[in-house]
């Protein structure tokens, strides 16, 4: 029997629970649903002492969950993941870009969007901390893609500003521990960075990197899911992930072996080997190398000539492509995430992390 016709699945429910966190506040009526179908998808039919009268917020929740009655748990998971799927699209087109919203789109934190000549410009802006990637960035990433994946944009780029794309996960990401310790921090990051990659690997119109400076880790990785990378000859690639007790993400252990070879990938995937511009550019992982002197204005007269040609058929083709190994990319990033999850409590790991933090090692 299929996943669907059996109902959501753990994975779904999951995902449907850490995406409950990222959507705006629904109401109070709302939030009442979502926790009686929660209780009853996860423990059953209400079994606990009905609250007091005074005792106001416990009573309402009590009163929604004690509703259901004896819904079975697999129907309030499914009604759960239908509940937040359908706040999700709701919230979505609310955020949609409309077309008279040209120029800077207000409400980021980590980010500058823009859309303009035909081209959403999706810009990471901590240049302070060399791009790295909050777990707010990673969001608002998520909703900047989903974003331009529904404005009348004919392609979508991610650059960095200041000196540096990225330096990759922002280190300290790991230092902000919840009442459920490290086991549910490792649980929650690799949910999130599942979803991550998956907007990636489901984005529909062609996107491309803009590479203005050295790029580290996760910004290196995902690469391999753009259409076209263009390079500043000042930029490098690095992946160190055993250097941080970690390994690969974003599907690179399954793109950077086709895209380079399997000895090619080893060496940056493994040994963490930086390469230079031009290597990576030998190696087919950057598409162009321009001079940092000329970059930004090469590489936008490029990309506004390209915006000009006709979007559906972009987006068509781009589509042929990626349909080819879409289903297999998400279960490459499935397991590389369940596989981080692991290796983030590691000693290994926590070690290469207090070492940063406490300023004793550097790339
Ligand atoms: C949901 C979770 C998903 C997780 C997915 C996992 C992904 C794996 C990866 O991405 S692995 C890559 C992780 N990145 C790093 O290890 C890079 C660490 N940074 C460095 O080694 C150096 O900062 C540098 C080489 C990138 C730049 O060195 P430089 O000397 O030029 O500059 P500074 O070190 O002084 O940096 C300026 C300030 O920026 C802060 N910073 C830089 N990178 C990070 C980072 N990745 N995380 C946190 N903070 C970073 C740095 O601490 C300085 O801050 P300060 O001015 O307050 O001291």
């Amino acid at each position: 029997m299929s996943e669907t016709a059996m109902g959501a699945s753990q994975k779904d429910f999951e995902s449907a629970m850490s995406q409950v966190k990222r959507l705006k506040d629904p109401g109070n009526e709302v939030k009442l649903k979502l926790y009686a179908l929660y209780k009853q998808a996860t423990e059953g039919p209400c079994n606990t002492p009905k609250p007091g009268v005074f005792d106001l917020i416990n009573k309402a929740k009590w009163d929604a969950w004690n509703a259901l009655g004896s819904l079975p748990k697999e129907t309030a998971r499914q009604n759960y993941v239908d509940l937040v799927s359908g706040l999700s699209s709701s919230s979505d087109s609310s955020s949609q870009v409309k077309p008279e919203a040209d120029r800077k789109q207000s409400g980021y934190e980590t980010l500058v969007v823009t859309s303009e000549d035909g081209i959403t410009k999706i810009m990471m802006n901590r240049p302070a901390k060399k791009n790295a990637m909050t777990m707010r960035m990673y969001e608002e990433i998520m909703l900047a893609l989903k974003a331009a994946s529904k404005d009348d944009s004919a392609i979508t780029v991610l650059t960095g500003n200041g000196d540096y794309y990225s330096s990759g996960n922002d280190l300290t990401n790991f230092t902000d521990i919840p009442s459920g310790g490290v086991e549910e921090k490792a649980k929650n990051s690799a949910i999130l960075l599942r979803d991550f990659v998956d907007c990636f690997i489901d984005f529909p119109k062609p996107l491309i990197a803009v590479v203005n400076g050295p790029a580290v880790g996760i910004s290196v990785t995902i690469l391999g899911l753009f259409e076209v990378v263009y390079a500043s000859d000042r930029a490098t690639f690095h992946t160190p992930f055993s250097h941080l007790g970690q390994s690969p993400e974003g599907c690179s252990s399954y793109t950077f072996p086709k895209i380079m070879g399997p000895a090619k990938a080893a060496e940056m995937l493994i040994f963490g080997k930086k390469l230079t511009a031009a290597e990576a550019c030998a190696q087919g992982l950057v598409t162009e190398v321009f001079p940092d002197s000329t970059f930004q204005k090469e590489v936008w007269t490029r990309l506004k000539a390209y915006s000009k040609l006709p979007p559906n058929a972009m987006r068509i083709s781009k589509q042929m492509i990626r349909n080819r190994e879409k289903e297999k990319l998400h279960a490459v990033n499935a397991e590389e995430s369940s596989t981080l999850q692991e290796r983030w409590l590691s000693d290994e790991c926590m070690n290469a992390i207090m070492n940063f933090l406490t300023r004793k090692a550097k790339l």
